[in-house]
């Protein structure tokens, strides 16, 4: 499923109307038959419905509700909040057939009226305005959003909360909080960034009838979703053997922090890796052994406690290579990442300390023939491209895409909804997850699971889709059966991962 900016949606309607010949009287039709269909599987008749019909096609929307609705003898009006002669084309077209369905229609005179309607009903229906909003919701629709946010008991928008931006950047808008939004066609990108996600309440998509024959030239953004997760999970062949499972090294970890390497190496044996060797400073085996039996270790020199780079790394002898996990800031282990760069000829993943080491190695990285990952939190990634996080937290999807194809590297930009970009800047979104893991070791655990998956025989991009799915479906999955978000550790992670395979797989 694509996510898309408005313009994105626009182009696909107008291909569904002049290329195939749909006329937009018929989308509009579609839109509001599944909303209210999804209305009418659900909500008692004894309810009292408002429709808040604005001047564009999803006010259009929103007289095709009432009208479904009025005709299945449910209880519903109609306030159209802007003045007869904003209501044209096909909204206009809908609303006379609602009028001469029996429907009611009150004009707003004033906002004052509003209140005391919406006070009265069950649920409030936000059809005031949808993707065509320019800038900051104007008066009188800014007062009237005002009060639908203070008095509607529930409230369910259609396609986007009213006044909120359908697309990433941003920042001056004030928007319907809804308690749910029906989606028409597909998720525009606002409802996977934080500070404008929230306004939708729950969300689902509803079809409009767009043809599967049109599709869009500019939404490189797809959702992954359990369905594609499903499709795309390597099988394990029965006459298969350690090998076929590929030969991992995890580079990371010191006498003070061995927990992160620990957990890495045991999140990827545990999610399918054939072989996994850890690469941490001597002194701290002892304490990673001791905590995962089935990995195999390489001693790295190392000075009080962290690795040092005496001893070189054999990078060629693994199929794929993460390093950074508490490894450190020191210049000893820059030095590792930077010969990782010149000599691993396999996938190479850096996380954490690895990330504030290769910023200054950025320009290797474009060199390199084989693929590079990154794996930022927003803190590394704004670290990495010299922005402050508010501002890359405005437009992720577009920092994330100028630097996967700046540095010729696929960024995995973790978060409660992680981006996830190639070098060709495709990109693929994965909601799985809760803030049970807003804890240190989440990202460890997901870096293992990332080099699992990426040893595994898929294409790269399916293997950070399914490891960033697996990572967060763990973490909900214990949620909903054994665990709170407050006391989930990383290291739970690990019997999650279990969980998900047995459920999905
Ligand atoms: N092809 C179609 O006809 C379809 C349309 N659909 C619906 O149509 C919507 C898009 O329709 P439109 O393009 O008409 O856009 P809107 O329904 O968002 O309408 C824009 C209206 O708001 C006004 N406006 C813009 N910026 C404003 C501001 N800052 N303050 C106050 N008023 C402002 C404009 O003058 C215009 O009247 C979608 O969100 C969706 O609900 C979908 O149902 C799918 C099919
Ligand atoms: N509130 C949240 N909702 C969903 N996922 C989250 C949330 N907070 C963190 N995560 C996930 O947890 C992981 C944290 O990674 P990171 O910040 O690198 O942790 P650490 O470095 O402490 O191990 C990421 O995969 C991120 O997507
Ligand atoms: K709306």
């Amino acid at each position: 499923m694509y996510i898309v900016t408005a313009e994105e949606m626009y182009d696909m309607d107008h291909g569904a109307m002049n290329k195939v010949g749909i006329d937009g009287k018929l989308l509009m039709e579609n839109a509001g038959r599944s909303i209210a269909a999804s209305l009418k599987e659900r909500v008692s008749k004894t309810y009292r419905i408002l429709v808040l019909a604005g001047g564009g096609n999803n006010g259009g929307d929103g007289f095709v509700i009432a009208r479904t609705l009025l005709d299945n003898d449910f209880d519903v009006t109609v306030v159209q909040v802007v003045p007869d002669e904003k209501i044209i084309g096909d909204a206009l077209y809908h609303k006379q057939l609602f009028v001469c369905c029996g429907g009611n229609v009150t004009v707003m005179q004033t906002v004052d009226e509003v209140g005391p309607m919406i006070s009265r009903v069950d649920i409030v229906i936000d059809a005031i305005a949808g993707i065509g909003m320019k800038g900051r919701l104007r008066e009188p629709l800014a007062s009237v959003v005002d009060v639908v946010n203070k008095k509607a008991s529930y409230v369910l928008s259609v396609d986007i909360p009213s006044g909120l931006p359908a697309n990433e950047g941003i920042s001056d808008f004030y928007a319907v909080q809804a308690n749910e939004t029906l989606i028409t066609g597909f998720p525009k990108q606002s409802a996977f960034l934080e500070h404008t996600a929230p306004y939708y309440g729950n969300w689902q998509v509803v079809s409009f009838g767009l043809p599967s024959v049109i599709t869009s030239d500019g939404a490189h953004r797809y959702l992954w979703t359990e369905e594609q997760f499903r499709k795309t999970i390597p099988e394990r062949g029965r006459y298969s053997h350690k090998g076929s499972h590929g030969r991992g090294l995890a580079v990371g970890g010191s006498a003070e922090m061995p927990g992160s390497i620990t957990m890495t190496v045991h999140a990827a044996l545990r999610t399918g890796a054939g072989l996994v060797t850890a690469a941490t400073a001597k002194s701290a085996i002892p304490a990673v052994a001791s905590q995962c039996m089935e990995a195999t270790y390489l001693a790295l020199g190392e000075t009080n406690g962290r690795m040092n780079n005496e001893l070189p790394i054999p990078f060629d002898n693994y199929d794929a290579i993460v390093m950074g996990m508490g490894m450190g800031r020191h210049h000893e282990a820059r030095s590792h990442i930077r010969k990782a760069l010149e000599e691993a000829s396999c996938p190479l993943i850096v996380d954490a300390d690895g990330l504030y080491h290769l910023k200054s190695l950025l320009a290797s990285v474009k060199k390199r023939k084989s693929p590079v990952v990154l794996t930022p939190h927003p803190g590394e990634m704004a670290m990495l491209l010299d922005k402050s996080v508010p501002e890359l937290l405005q437009k992720p999807f577009a920092y994330a895409k100028m630097a996967a194809e700046k540095y010729g590297v696929y960024i995995v930009l973790k978060g409660p909804f992680t981006i996830i970009t190639t070098p060709d800047g495709q990109q693929t979104v994965t909601t799985t997850g809760n803030e049970g893991l807003a804890k240190g070791g989440s990202g460890d655990v997901l870096s293992g699971i990332i080099l699992a998956m990426v040893l595994q025989d898929q294409p790269i991009m399916e293997a950070l889709s399914n490891a960033c799915f697996i990572h967060g479906k763990a973490a909900d999955m214990l949620i909903a059966d054994t665990h709170s978000v407050y006391d989930l550790l990383a290291s739970d992670l690990l019997h999650g991962i279990s969980k998900v395979y047995r459920t999905f797989v």
